[in-house]
């Protein structure tokens, strides 16, 4: 009986281990050769690697992060400006000094100088001043001597420019509650201006700075304006906040990336906005919701207003629009490195009573300075 029994076993044990051996040879034939009639099967026409075993799992090729960049020091960069000014074409102060220096000046020397100021896009008002102030010295001091008139031309320009106007940018962070928060600066301006580009490279100098940083890609009307941006904090290690979704509300990303500034106790959020509103209610409605619900979250730090020196007084309607709905506390200038008219510093300062903080320098990621007045009239005055 129990010999009957192991018997019936082996037998059984033998079905079953010829049974799973076909199975598992049969595939494998199929999928080198031809099918059951002999024709190639879809699995013959199928590239080579489909036809790994389900256990071999796929290999990750996970993104190569982009190796981090060192952004350039800060200090020194408003020397570049200095002298591309003095090297473009005819530099301000050259064409001022050169009729400055005449001997007797005349009525026409003093409109020459007039125009002059007024074609580099100084303002009427300023330019004025300027000649004011210019006319008494020369009258009480009877300067002659080329070094005398260029240090008269160089103080009364810089009086223009105004050395005493505060151009630090708000990025000390606020204390709420007993609670740091991170500072928030609010970017805002007409579109192609470089507003995004701006964001960028502000980032840039924070890191420089050894400061943390956070940016908002609220400028949600452009789905590439968000990836610019991303790509612009990437090279640097800083983090994006955006939304996916065109035309999402450009408040609740500026939002976001507020919160999650608090969360990751960062010193700065940098939030890039949309220009391209078609009237001052609308551009007042969006600009007011940004803030308002920024403010829920931290303090709004600065609102920086983005202006391109090429538009020269044209682009002035446009800023003094933001000006009014923006609560704008400084002003950005970029493309001054397409400009030999750089009298739209004190045009721009004047029309807002806003200081210039930064200038744009060209299109590099470096090319963004904090503006300071002696090297700028140094430049102008070539
Ligand atoms: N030469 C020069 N070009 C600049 C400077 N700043 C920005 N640009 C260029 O200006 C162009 C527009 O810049 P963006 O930053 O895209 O402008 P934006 O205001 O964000 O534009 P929208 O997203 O359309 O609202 C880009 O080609 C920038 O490289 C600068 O200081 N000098």
């Amino acid at each position: 009986m129990t010999d009957d029994l192991l018997w019936l076993w082996i037998v059984l044990g033998v079905v079953l281990l010829a049974g799973v051996g076909s199975a598992l040879v049969a595939p494998r034939l199929r999928r080198r050769g031809k099918g059951d009639d002999g024709a190639p099967t879809a699995v013959d026409e199928a590239p080579q690697d489909t036809l790994a075993p389900p256990d071999v799992a796929p290999v990750e090729t996970s993104p190569t992060a982009p190796a981090l960049e060192t952004p350039a020091p800060v200090a020194g960069r408003m020397v570049r400006l200095r002298d591309r000014l003095a090297r473009s074409g005819s530099p301000l102060g050259a064409r001022l000094l050169s009729v400055l220096s005449r001997t007797d000046l005349t009525e026409d020397d003093w409109d020459e100088l007039e125009e002059t100021l007024l074609l580099a896009d100084i303002g009427a008002g300023p330019a004025g001043e300027l000649l004011e102030a210019l006319r008494t010295r020369v009258r009480v001091e009877g300067v002659r001597e080329p070094a005398a008139v260029r240090e008269l031309l160089r103080s009364e320009l810089l009086n223009v420019v105004d050395p005493t106007m505060d151009r630090t940018i708000a990025t000390t962070r606020p204390v709420v509650d007993g609670v740091a928060k991170p500072a928030v600066v609010l970017v805002v301006g007409v579109n192609g201006t470089g507003k995004t580009t701006t964001v960028g490279k502000l980032a840039r100098v924070l890191v420089a700075e050894g400061r943390t940083v956070v940016l908002g890609a609220a400028d949600t009307f452009r789905a590439a304006a968000a990836d610019q941006l991303t790509t612009w904090g990437a090279r640097v290690g800083v983090e994006t906040v955006r939304s996916d979704r065109e035309g999402a509300d450009p408040a609740a990303v500026a939002f976001d990336a507020v919160a999650k500034g608090s969360r990751d106790d960062v010193d700065v959020v940098l939030v890039d906005t949309a220009g391209r509103l078609q009237n001052k209610a609308g551009l007042m409605d969006e600009l007011g919701k940004i803030s308002r619900v920024i403010t829920r979250e931290a303090p709004l730090g600065e609102v920086l207003l983005v202006l391109d020196a090429t538009t020269g007084q044209n682009g002035m309607q446009q800023a003094k629009v933001f000006g009014e709905v923006a609560g704008v506390t400084g002003i950005v200038l970029t493309k001054l490195d397409g400009t030999a008219k750089g009298g739209i510093v004190v045009a721009v300062q004047r029309e807002l009573g806003v200081p210039v903080k930064l200038v744009g320098l060209g299109e590099g990621p470096d090319d963004l300075a904090p503006f300071d007045p002696e090297q700028f009239v140094d430049g102008l005055l070539g």
